[in-house]
């Protein structure tokens, strides 16, 4: 059963996900919630069990023992497609990216790869407007109006990030699960994708982000859980977990300031 204590207010429930690789406990019935609309950030240190978990979360893996409920439904048993389908998304590293393909053309795919039915047959795709019309609309979403026509082999790493957010979003995402989404990135592409996220966090998307960049966590997040040895072992506003002992103690250390 789901926490019993988060009543009508979560969109995600992660509910004690126990995941084993041998000897190794990764995930240690590790718990938290995810609130409709919000930006929850998902730290820890090195690893923690974080890309574990969320492994378990989009459905890559399949948790030992524990459970997973979103809106409600039990989802801990569903592949990734139809989890993908209830908008349960997460956004690919630059691996789901055709190179050889144009910024606009790599998100009408994605646009027309969330219809049933939809063709997959190139030509059929080039020849529908409605496709082209939202991939724009997905294009303008992440600042990348001007590139529609570049290749999107040529982008810099940070602008494959942004499309790759584009190619997720087109999967009208209810919740986006954002893995590194600074990682790789110099001081202005982090800067400009936290400028992103905050478009997105505006238009009450409601995404969970792993993210090393603490600067970026402490802007973003409204709240935070912290993951250590595979156990969430604090969830809370930034300034709750900046301030709470055995955070500091476990994980941030000098960086919580005083
Ligand atoms: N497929 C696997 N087989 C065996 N051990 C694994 C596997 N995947 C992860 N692990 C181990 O599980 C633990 C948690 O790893 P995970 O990658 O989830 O941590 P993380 O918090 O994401 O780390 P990082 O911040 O370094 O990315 C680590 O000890 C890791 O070596």
């Amino acid at each position: 059963m789901p926490p019993s204590s988060l009543p009508g207010l979560s969109l995600l429930q992660v509910h004690r996900l126990v995941k084993r690789f041998g000897a190794l406990t990764a995930t240690d019935e590790a718990s938290f919630d995810v609130r409709a609309g919000e930006t929850h950030a998902l730290i820890g240190p090195n690893g923690a069990g974080k890309t574990t978990l969320i492994h378990q979360i989009s459905g890559m893996l399949a948790p030992d023992e524990g459970g997973l409920f979103f809106d409600g439904e039990d989802v801990t048993a569903l592949p990734m497609p139809r989890r993908v389908r209830e908008g349960l998304v997460r956004s690919f590293q630059i691996t789901s990216i055709y190179r050889r393909f144009t910024v606009l053309d790599n998100l009408v795919l994605a646009v027309l790869a969330r219809r049933p039915g939809a063709p997959s047959w190139w030509r059929r795709a080039r020849a529908d407007a409605a496709a082209y019309a939202d991939a724009e609309a997905m294009l303008a979403l992440v600042g990348m109006s001007a590139m529609a026509d570049r290749v999107a082999g040529d982008l810099a790493h940070g602008e494959q990030r942004q499309l790759e957010l584009g190619l997720a979003l087109a999967a009208r995402p209810r919740l986006l699960l954002l893995d590194e989404p600074m990682a790789g990135m110099g001081p202005d592409e982090s800067a400009r994708m936290v400028e992103l996220l905050r478009a997105l966090k505006a238009q009450h998307l409601t995404l969970l982000l792993v993210e090393h960049d603490m600067d970026a966590v402490f802007q973003l997040a409204d709240r935070v859980s912290v993951l250590v040895n595979g156990r969430v072992i604090a969830t809370g506003t930034p300034d709750e977990v900046r301030a709470d002992a055995a955070v500091r103690r476990a994980y941030l250390g000098d960086e919580a300031g005083t």
